[in-house]
C-alpha cells in the first residue's frame, strides 16, 4: 500500500547548530541524594547537540574549546555566559514520565471525586472530544507549550483512542522541540459507547499511529511510540496480550496504570479472577519489561513489587494526583531500596499541575506524611532525592540514562536554563542569608547552594525558567 504524502515538519530540536561553549554554574543530581555543583564551569556542546567536554573552574571559556579541538576559534563557537549570576545556574530538564495530554484543560478541576467516579465524570467526557481535530490541536499545542516553558524536556504522554489526534501530539512535539513518547490510548471494555474501540479497531488504530511515528521520525531522533493499554480494568486480556507481544516483539516502550486506588484494585481483580494480583495481569500478557512505566503503584504488596523489579520496570510516582483523587500515599523509599527505578509524573489531570517542581515538591512532603503514619524517618525524601527522581529517575524511567538526566560528557544538552534572580521571580533570595558554620570555603560555597536548590524547589515556578535547551537546541527562550 502507498503511504499518503506526510510533508516534513521543521523541528527546532533538530535544526543546524554551531558548537556551543555553555559557561556558568552547572547543578545535577547524578546520583540518589547527591547535588553536585560546578562553578565557572564551560561545557562544549557539539553540533549534534551532544556535551563533548566539561571543564569546571575555568577562567576562558573559548580557550577550553580550542584546547578540547584546535580546530575551534572564537569565529566558529557561540559562547552563552552566565557566570556573572550568583543566582542563574544550569539544571538538567524534568523528565515528566507520566501525563494525559487531552485532560489539560481539567487541571484543577477533581471536586471530591476518587479514581473511578472521576474518569466517569470529568475524564471521559472530555478526553471523547478528541474526535474532533481542530480541539485536539489547540488543547496539544497547549499542553506541550506549558510543559516546555516549566522546564519538561521529555515527556510521555497518553492521548486519546483516536488515531489522528494523537498523531497531532505527535507533531505538535515536535513541531515545538519537545522530547515525547507517545502513546495512543487503548481502552475495548468497561467505557462509554461513545469512547470505546473493538479489539480489531484498536490494532488498526494502534498500528496506524506506530506507522505515523516511524515516518516522522525513522530514528527516533526526538519522538518515539509507547504502548499505552489504559489500565487493566479498561482492556480484555486478549487485547492486553496483543499489546504486550507487540510491545516485546518490537522492543517498544510501553506505559500504564497499576493498582492506583483500592476500589480499582477490588473491581480489577474482579474482572481478572484467574490472575494472582493486579501486576500478574500485566507480567502474564507480556506488558512487563525494561522499557514499561507503571503510573501510581500505591498499593503494591511486597511480591509485587519484586515482580517489578526482576523485570527492570519503572515506576512513575504522581503524587499530586494520588494527593487530589484521595488514592494513597506511594512508598518510595520502600521502591527505591528493592532497586526499582521510580520517575516522577504530573498525571494532568488526576494531577493538578503542568509543573514537574510542583510535583517534586509535593513527593517531597507526601513522604512527610507517610512517615507522620509510619514513624519510618527513613521515609522522607529530601530535596536532592525528589530532583534525583525529576531528572535522572526520568531519564531510567524511559529508558535513556545514557543520554539524559545529568551532565556528563557524551549526553545531551538537554536542560534549563534557571534564574531566580530573574524579572518577578517568585523567589527571594538574602544577600545576608549566609551559611553559618562552615569550616572552608567550599563547603561554606555548597551550603549556600543547597540552600538556593530549596528555595527553587519550594517557591520557585515557571517565571525562573528562562531557557530550554533539547537536543542541544534552544527551544524556549523567554
Ligand atoms: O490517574 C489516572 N488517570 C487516568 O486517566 C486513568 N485511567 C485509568 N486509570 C487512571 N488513572
Ligand atoms: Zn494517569
Amino acid at each position: 500500500m502507498t503511504q499518503p504524502f506526510l510533508p516534513q515538519i521543521a523541528s527546532p530540536a533538530l535544526q543546524s547548530l554551531r558548537f556551543t561553549v555553555y559557561y556558568g554554574t552547572i547543578a545535577h543530581t547524578p546520583e540518589l541524594g547527591r547535588l553536585e555543583v560546578l562553578y565557572n564551569t564551560a561545557v562544549g556542546v557539539d553540533k549534534a547537540g551532544q556535551i563533548a567536554f566539561i571543564q569546571p573552574e575555568t577562567v576562558d571559556p573559548v580557550q577550553a574549546a580550542t584546547s578540547y579541538d584546535s580546530s575551534l576559534s572564537a569565529e566558529n563557537i557561540d559562547v552563552v555566559d552566565i557566570s556573572g549570576s550568583e543566582n542563574q545556574f544550569f539544571f538538567p530538564g524534568f523528565i515528566d514520565t507520566h501525563i494525559h495530554a487531552p485532560q489539560f484543560p481539567n487541571c484543577g478541576i477533581f471536586g471530591n471525586a476518587t479514581l473511578l467516579d472521576w474518569l466517569e465524570t470529568y475524564t471521559f467526557p472530555l478526553e471523547s472530544s478528541f474526535k474532533d481535530l481542530d480541539i485536539a490541536a489547540d488543547i496539544y499545542a497547549k499542553v506541550v507549550e506549558r510543559t516546555l516553558a516549566n522546564g519538561t524536556t521529555a515527556a510521555s504522554y497518553y492521548a486519546t483512542i483516536h488515531p489522528l489526534a494523537t498523531n497531532l501530539l505527535a507533531d505538535m512535539a515536535m513541531m515545538k522541540g519537545q522530547r515525547a513518547l507517545i502513546g495512543k490510548c487503548c481502552m475495548n471494555q468497561n467505557s462509554p459507547q461513545h469512547y470505546i474501540e473493538t479489539l480489531e479497531e484498536c490494532q488498526k488504530s494502534t498500528n496506524q499511529v506506530l506507522e505515523h511515528i516511524h515516518r516522522r521520525d525513522a530514528k527516533g531522533l526526538l519522538i518515539k511510540p509507547i504502548i499505552t493499554p489504559r489500565f487493566a480494568g479498561s482492556c480484555t486480556e486478549d487485547l492486553l496480550r496483543w499489546l504486550g507481544d507487540l510491545r516485546s516483539k518490537n522492543d517498544y516502550h510501553c506505559q500504564t496504570h497499576l493498582s492506583e486506588n483500592k476500589a480499582e484494585i477490588e473491581w480489577t481483580m474482579k474482572l481478572f479472577p484467574d490472575f494472582k494480583n493486579y501486576t500478574d495481569i500485566y507480567e502474564k500478557t507480556n506488558l512487563l519489561g525494561h522499557k514499561t512505566i507503571l503510573a501510581h503503584c500505591v498499593h503494591l504488596t511486597d511480591e509485587e513489587r519484586d515482580v517489578i523489579a526482576s523485570h527492570g520496570s519503572g515506576i512513575s510516582h504522581c503524587p499530586t494526583s494520588n494527593s487530589s483523587i484521595t488514592s494513597g500515599e506511594a512508598r518510595i523509599r520502600w521502591l527505591l531500596e528493592s532497586g526499582v527505578n521510580v520517575s516522577l509524573g504530573t498525571d494532568c489531570s488526576g494531577g493538578f499541575t503542568p509543573s514537574i517542581l510542583s510535583v517534586a515538591r509535593q513527593a517531597h512532603l507526601v513522604s512527610r506524611h507517610l512517615v507522620m503514619k509510619t514513624e519510618v524517618e527513613a521515609e522522607k525524601l529530601s530535596s536532592n532525592d525528589v530532583l534525583y527522581l525529576a531528572t535522572m529517575g526520568g531519564a531510567k524511567a524511559l529508558d535513556m540514562a545514557d543520554s539524559l538526566g545529568s551532565f556528563a560528557v557524551g549526553k545531551k544538552w538537554e536542560c534549563q536554563m534557571i534564574d531566580l534572580a530573574c524579572e518577578g521571580s517568585p523567589v527571594d533570595t538574602f544577600k545576608y542569608q549566609e551559611p553559618r558554620w562552615e569550616s572552608s570555603e567550599r563547603a561554606e560555597a555548597e551550603h549556600r547552594f543547597q540552600d538556593l536548590i530549596d528555595k527553587w524547589l519550594f517557591n520557585g515556578d515557571d517565571r525562573n525558567v528562562r531557557r530550554v535547551y533539547v537536543n542541544g537546541r534552544c527551544v524556549v527562550k523567554k
